[in-house]
């Protein structure tokens, strides 16, 4: 892509610090990413890992703003799909952007949560790795994935079935347990395999019910948790009322949102079937609590 092309090419007449290192864009389109001398390709030291639809983009961009973070703009999905693992650790390493060496490379691919081996894999690259998950409501999550796929499918010229069709076992009218939305929701499943490989404390949990509303502080955990300044500041993100998210402040000319497919309208859904899935994911959320040592808002 791109991104990789730049990534090859050293700009060095530029200053640290001063924006070298966040996107630039020119009618939309991201065009440059230039580095300072004395920057290299770095393994990631921490992973966003899922869950998907938790706003892992939302904080992978965000974090970005934070001078001693140098996020992966794309998904490498490398310790998930075996093509890419298969090309090895190099291949994983050029695909990082370029930092300082006191930076933090940072990398998300939502899949990693649910793809089984990946643990051990990280673990194998580097035992130390600081893990961060973020998790939603569950029964808002799963909306949130239908509404992903729903509008994938009305890219791809196809029909969408309707949530109930997806949700609802057709025979018994019960909630359809091979709904992929539904199981992605029963967290404490996933974390299990995760928590026999990494220690808890290596594991950071954000709320991403709280992150669409209050990001600040979200973010300002995750600072604490890598070690880092507290630099994200309302002054660096601001609610766009238009969008109905909060935006960043790249720097004092530049401000993104994020793209079009963050934050669409969710689909009109059957209060009591919303109900059945609350009922449903009650218990899994006891155990995930149990597990996690922390308690969400969700009932
Ligand atoms: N600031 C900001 N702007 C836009 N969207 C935000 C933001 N913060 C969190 N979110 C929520 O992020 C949800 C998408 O999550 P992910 O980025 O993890 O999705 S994905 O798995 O990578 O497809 C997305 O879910 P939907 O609202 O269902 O689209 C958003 O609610």
């Amino acid at each position: 892509s791109l991104w990789d092309t730049i990534g090859n090419r050293p700009v060095s007449n530029v200053i640290a610090g001063s924006g070298f290192r966040k996107l630039l864009e020119e009618n939309g389109k991201i065009v440059e990413r230039p580095h300072p001398d004395g920057a290299i390709q770095q393994f990631p030291k921490c992973l966003i890992i899922g869950v998907r639809k938790c706003g892992t983009r939302a904080l992978l961009e965000f974090l970005d703003l934070h001078t001693g973070i140098q996020s992966a703009y794309h998904e490498v999905h490398f310790f998930d799909d075996d093509k890419n693992y298969n090309q090895g650790l190099e291949w994983y390493r050029k695909s990082m952007p370029y930092s300082l060496p006191n930076q933090i490379t940072l990398e998300k691919t939502p899949r990693y949560f649910i793809s089984h081996g990946v643990p051990y894999r990280i673990k194998r690259l580097n035992s130390d790795m600081k893990i961060i998950v973020s998790l939603r409501h569950p029964t808002i999550r799963v909306i949130s994935d239908y509404t992903q796929i729903y509008y994938n499918k009305l890219m791809k010229n196809e029909t969408p079935d309707k949530f109930e069709t997806m949700a609802l076992d057709p025979e018994t009218g019960d909630l359809n347990m091979r709904y992929k939305a539904l199981q992605i929701s029963v967290y404490h499943h996933n974390f299990a395999r995760w928590l026999k490989i990494f220690p808890r404390n290596q594991i950071h949990i954000v709320d991403g019910d709280n992150l669409i509303v209050d990001p600040v502080s979200e973010i300002r955990k995750i600072e604490k948790f890598l070690g880092l300044s507290h630099e994200i500041t309302y002054d660096k993100l601001y609610f766009n009322t238009t969008r109905g998210f909060y935006c960043m402040r790249v720097n004092s000319t530049m401000e993104k949102c994020l793209g079009a497919s963050k934050g669409r309208r969710h689909p009109d859904i059957d209060p009591n079937l919303i109900q059945r899935f609350n009922k449903f994911f009650r218990p899994h959320n006891e155990k995930l609590f149990k597990m996690l040592n922390r308690r969400f808002p969700w009932s």
